[in-house]
């Protein structure tokens, strides 16, 4: 892991309204390194993730990226305007069910000029082996696939583009268990493969701490914890932080006990 800075979000705040949703937030991210951002339901994780993207609202604050503060500046008008894409949660909206896979993937890289039609279908065979799907997927249509391959094409369309850093908002929550270690594995990968980095948005600290590099735990808009992830889930700092781990789902039933005891004393100190 290097010292240089991908990402680097200074002191960003939204406000929907009177509602003062992300509060004076500082998370950098790293070339190739993933930041795992966790927090309870509404704690402003993807008003975050969708400020990076520029698709959501900055009231102020800077998001510097390679050098370029891009905050409240959207995709198209940015310099390197594919440079983050994203990966969200629900794979069934987020691709056109009638739309046929190679379409999906040439259509983000010819609409920014990138390449032409042809080059840009000579590049779909190979997006489709990254993401372990066979070629002859290229031909069918969205809604044949299941929710875990529907998610490997998803992930194949923010490659196409070969960014810097993917946002990945709740990526797996919306598949089942087996498929999401799969896909998790898959992220995993590619990052080894591409050094791209992630910001993996999600409420369940047992998936970010299996891929992720360092941790933000954010509350009530507010980043209470960042750090090394091995820190952060060995010795946590914050209460909270003690309490989503502690509350994060583990396989051994006798460990869970432990938990939830633990669990209750913290609750009754807190
Ligand atoms: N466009 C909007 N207009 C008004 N309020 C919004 C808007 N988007 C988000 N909010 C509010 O901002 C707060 C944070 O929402 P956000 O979706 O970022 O949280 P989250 O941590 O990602 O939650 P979840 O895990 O449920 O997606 C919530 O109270 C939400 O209602």
């Amino acid at each position: 892991m290097n010292d240089q800075i991908l990402v680097d979000c200074r002191n960003v705040n939204v406000h929907f309204g009177a509602h003062h949703v992300l509060k004076h937030v500082n998370l950098t991210i790293r070339p190739g390194e993933t930041v795992g951002l966790v927090g309870e339901s509404g704690s402003g994780k993807t008003t975050l993730g969708r400020a990076i993207l520029g698709i959501g609202p900055v009231s102020s604050g800077e998001i510097v990226f390679d050098g370029e503060n891009i905050a409240g500046v959207p995709p198209r008008a940015r310099q390197g305007q594919a440079a983050i894409q994203a990966v969200f949660q629900d794979p069934y909206s987020s691709l056109n069910p009638s739309m046929m896979i190679e379409d999906i993937l040439t259509e983000p890289i010819v609409a920014r000029g990138l390449a032409s039609r042809a080059d840009a279908s000579r590049q779909v065979r190979k997006l489709l082996d990254q993401v372990a799907l066979p070629s002859d997927a290229a031909e069918r249509f969205a809604r044949e696939f299941s929710g875990g391959q529907r998610q490997r094409i998803a992930i194949a369309r923010a490659l196409a583009l070969s960014p810097r850093l993917i946002v990945c908002d709740e990526p797996v929550s919306a598949l089942d268990l087996s498929t999401q270690s799969r896909v998790m594995d898959l992220f995993i990968e590619i990052q080894d493969r591409t050094g791209v980095a992630y910001l993996f948005v999600s409420h369940d600290l047992a998936a970010v701490r299996h891929i992720s590099h360092r941790v933000a735990v954010m509350r009530f808009g507010e980043i209470v914890e960042f750090g090394e992830c091995d820190q952060v889930t060995a010795r946590p700092a914050h209460d909270y932080t003690k309490r989503l781990l502690l509350a994060a789902p583990v396989a051994d039933p006798a460990r869970q006990a432990e938990r939830r005891a633990a669990f209750r004393a913290l609750a009754m100190t807190a």
